[in-house]
């Protein structure tokens, strides 16, 4: 096999394409750009998270729906105030056969537009409500920018929930329900960091009231990236699609009820891709590979005679056994004209994470010897303690991967109060909390103060040069603020403006 060519360090985006190709994750659909092939690899983290997240809705009274993948353009209408703003990523379907289709329609980029009208018909009184609804599909969006595997497709896996409440806290309530499972999924299985909190006004869903956000962070090029949303919608699209019951305290007056829309999509795995792989590859937290440890044979020379031969195997047969038994997803590579070497590279590239070698000299020493992949760390294991050894060792492993991962976002996430400190952070692949207005016009200022200047010499400089650095967003105001801002008194940390801060803002170069 050819491993990875090029080291993260210096080529994170060549880097990160080949890892997803290499280990067999993803396969280029090359017929029409922007969209992947996922392979069995990714499609077992996938069912891992949405099994994971399945049980855990259910227990919350959500219950499994399925709506048509197109949209009509007369409920598109409806949405009418914030559909220029994604016109130009709708996909549509013109034709039948070799007939025009009368009215042309959308492939879902959401599905908010088809499934309100229905809201709408099946919500009549309060006794209806809470109605909570779940689809895992895949949603179309024609992205014009630069597509890559998992961050950004044309098409992605997803769930959307979408529910409707009687009023605004108990909508509220389970925004942040489903928020915490997000980070649930991120932390728990993905072993990945997030930062909770609330989108500014600028950055939330231009439909909705308010969005929550689980935001991560990529210590290779000090970026931001929004995780998954959970959206208090308010009572903007009950308005827009007339979703209303009659009040309970009050008869003959209609309430227009509260809802929520809330999405996680395969995006998480790219990001579990970014933080963790390594230049031997990819790198799996336990929990959700699919080959949890992988047994090799070694020491198996041409001068052991068939008999001794025969016997090894039988041996490395009641250790796969014993480990299957302790509920171990192992596998056992006996693949024949392959060395130990090879086969140990093929595996770090497809990052299990802990292979277990038996040879000889272990078996005469009754051990297996092991290897952890998220560290290289080398040891054995008594065969009598397998059983038990095994499942810690792989405990071990998530938890170290997720603390690792958890440091490098804390040191990397800095509280700044002088604005020169900021593109110096920055720069320093950091992201920043900083004292801020939340006025959108003052983010949109700050993300220009902070683009790298192509210096003028750069203008007609020889191609190739280095572009401008992407000037800085606002990632989210974290639930967690900091000590330090005294309202009334605090300034917003922007140099052009005059304003008092409202709250700490984390800022950040971004994907
Ligand atoms: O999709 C949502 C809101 C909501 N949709 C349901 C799942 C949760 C949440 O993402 C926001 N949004 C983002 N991006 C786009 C659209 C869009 O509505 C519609 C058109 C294409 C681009
Ligand atoms: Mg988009």
């Amino acid at each position: 096999i050819i491993g990875i060519t090029v080291s993260k360090t210096d080529n994170f985006s060549q880097w990160y394409q080949e890892v997803v190709l290499k280990a067999e994750m993803i396969e280029y659909y090359t017929e029409i750009s922007g969209f992947f092939i996922m392979r069995p690899a990714t499609m077992h983290i996938w069912n891992t998270i949405r099994k994971w997240f399945q049980e855990r809705i259910e227990a919350l009274g959500v219950e499994e729906t399925s709506f048509p993948m197109f949209l009509s353009q007369k409920s598109l209408e409806k949405e009418k105030d914030h559909v220029e703003g994604f016109a130009p990523e709708l996909a549509w379907v013109t034709k039948a056969g070799d007939k025009d289709l009368e009215v042309p329609v959308a492939v879902r980029p959401t599905s908010e537009a088809v499934m309100y009208p229905y809201y709408s018909k099946w919500i009549r009184s309060h006794r209806d409500l809470p109605l909570r609804l779940n689809q895992w599909n895949s949603v179309v969006r024609w992205e014009a920018k630069q597509t890559t595997p998992f961050l950004r497709a044309r098409e992605f896996l997803w769930q959307e929930g979408h529910t409707a409440h009687l009023t605004e806290q108990l909508a509220g309530e389970e925004v942040l329900q489903i928020l915490e499972l997000y980070a649930g999924i991120y932390e728990q299985l993905l072993a990945v960091p997030v930062v909770r909190g609330r989108k500014t006004e600028a950055e939330k869903f231009a439909g909705g009231y308010y969005t929550t956000t689980v935001e991560g962070y990529i210590p290779s090029n000090g970026r931001g990236i929004q995780g998954a949303t959970s959206h208090c919608l308010g009572q903007n699209f009950s308005k827009m699609f007339d979703i209303t019951v009659e009040d309970p305290n009050e008869k003959g007056k209609h309430i227009n009820v509260w809802q929520n829309s809330w999405g996680l999509s395969t995006r998480v795995i790219g990001v579990m891709v970014m933080i963790h792989g390594d230049d031997k590859g990819l790198v799996l937290p336990p929990r959700i590979a699919k080959i949890q440890s992988i047994l090799i044979p070694v020491g198996l020379t041409a001068k052991m005679t068939a008999e001794d031969k025969e016997k090894h195997l039988k041996h490395l047969d009641e250790i796969f056994f014993t480990l299957k038994k302790a509920g171990i997803r192992t596998e056992v590579d006996l693949r024949e004209g392959y060395t130990p070497a090879w086969k140990f590279n093929d595996w770090e590239l497809k990052g299990v994470p802990l292979r277990l070698e038996f040879g000889p000299k272990d078996a005469a020493k009754d051990v297996v010897s092991y290897a952890r992949r998220d560290t290289g760390e080398k040891g054995t294991i008594p065969l009598a303690e397998l059983t038990a050894k095994v499942p810690e060792l792989l405990e071990t492993i998530q938890q170290d991967m997720y603390n690792k991962a958890e440091a490098a976002y804390r040191a990397h996430r800095l509280q700044i109060t002088k604005w020169d400190d900021v593109v110096p952070a920055l720069d320093a692949k950091n992201v920043v909390i900083i004292p801020h207005c939340l006025v959108p016009a003052c983010e949109d200022k700050v993300k220009e103060l902070t683009a790298g200047r192509a210096d003028d010499a750069a203008e007609n400089a020889p191609e190739g040069h280095k572009a401008p650095s992407m000037g800085m967003k606002s990632l989210c105001i974290p639930f967690e603020q900091p000590e330090g801002l005294v309202k009334g008194e605090t300034k917003c940390l922007s140099p052009e403006c005059t304003r008092l801060a409202e709250q700490w803002c984390m800022f950040g170069r971004s994907y």
